[in-house]
């Protein structure tokens, strides 16, 4: 028999997402907690969000808009089930050429900066599998938690022939330091939720999404009482050395990216990678 106090607990969960805020882009959902001004994001482009030059775009858009408009936080997680992102959209990089290459670089830089640097406290809200880029997305979120434990996550890129560029890497070490990083990088390691969180790749692991929603809520509630500017300038200082990388190195950094990824054998690897992957 359900309680009182649980019902109310469960409709002060489920009911205050109820304002949507349109993201100007059908591949991505907002809904903003009137009370709170949280806003939480969804990512929902079939089949499998992949992040093409399109999702970056509408999702970096969604970042600047919460920022103006003064949200209090933001949870980033997906419409698709078990899915939450199968990072780069591989498409992208195969066959591309060099001036759809080069934007499609350019707007997934801008985007990770802004999620990167925004001073919204973040959750990652990981209802799915978040390989390499998916991954990338839940690591530069303040918070994660991971809904069921079912999933996986990991930067996978060295099993596709690739490399996880610096900035990619440098947010893992981060995370949970550089040992743990080399030893997942070089073999391409994806982590099961169990494994990830023993690491401290996710903060939790939880049942429901319902649960993971009352961990948010507990998360954005650690900054009630502490000053915006101050904690924005904090989470600033953390980050800086990982984000000046990228600022001061973007041109590089695309440069690297466009020179690798148009070698013939790295192109053959993801015309065979996506050929695996439509054969499943
Ligand atoms: C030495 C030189 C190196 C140069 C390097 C330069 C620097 C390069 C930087 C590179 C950085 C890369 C970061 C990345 O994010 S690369 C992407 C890595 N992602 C993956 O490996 C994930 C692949 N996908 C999966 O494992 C699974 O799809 C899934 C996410 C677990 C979901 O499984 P599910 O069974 O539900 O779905 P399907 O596998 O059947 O997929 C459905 C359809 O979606 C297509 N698909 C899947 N993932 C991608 C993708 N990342 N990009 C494009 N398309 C994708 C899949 O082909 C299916 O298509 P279909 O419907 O047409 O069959």
């Amino acid at each position: 028999m359900t309680t009182v106090l649980q019902h109310v607990v469960r409709r002060s969960i489920l009911r205050p997402f109820a304002k949507s805020f349109s993201s100007g882009s059908p591949l991505v959902d907002v809904q903003v907690n009137d009370k709170t001004g949280v806003a939480i994001v969804k990512m929902g482009r079939a089949p499998v969000n992949g992040l093409n030059t399109e999702l970056l775009g509408a999702l970096n858009d969604t970042f600047d808009s919460l920022e103006k408009n003064k949200a209090t936080g933001m949870i980033l997680s997906s419409s698709i089930p078990n899915i939450y992102s199968a990072g780069l959209d591989i498409s992208e990089m195969y066959n591309g050429t060099p001036e759809n290459l080069t934007k499609f670089w350019n707007t997934l830089q801008s985007m990770w900066i802004n999620l990167y640097s925004t001073p919204l406290p973040t959750v990652a809200l990981i209802n799915g599998n978040a390989p390499a880029g998916g991954c990338l997305l839940a690591m530069s979120c303040e918070y994660r938690v991971m809904v069921g434990s079912k999933f996986v996550i990991g930067l996978n890129e060295t099993q596709l022939g690739l490399f996880a560029p610096k900035w990619f890497q440098d947010t893992m070490v981060s995370i949970i330091g550089p040992r743990q990083t080399e030893l997942a990088l070089t073999s391409g390691k994806l982590f099961s939720a169990q494994e990830a969180l023993k690491i401290g790749l996710i903060d939790e692991l939880v049942a429901s999404e319902e649960e993971a929603l009352a961990s948010s809520d507990k998360f954005f509630g650690l900054f009630k009482r502490i000053p915006g500017y101050a904690r924005g300038q904090t989470k600033n200082f953390v980050r800086a050395e990982v984000l000046d990388w990228l600022l001061k190195n973007r041109e590089h950094d695309t440069k690297v990216f466009l020179n690798s990824i148009q070698l013939p054998h790295v192109q053959k690897g993801l015309g065979l990678y996506l050929q695996s992957l439509k054969k499943k």
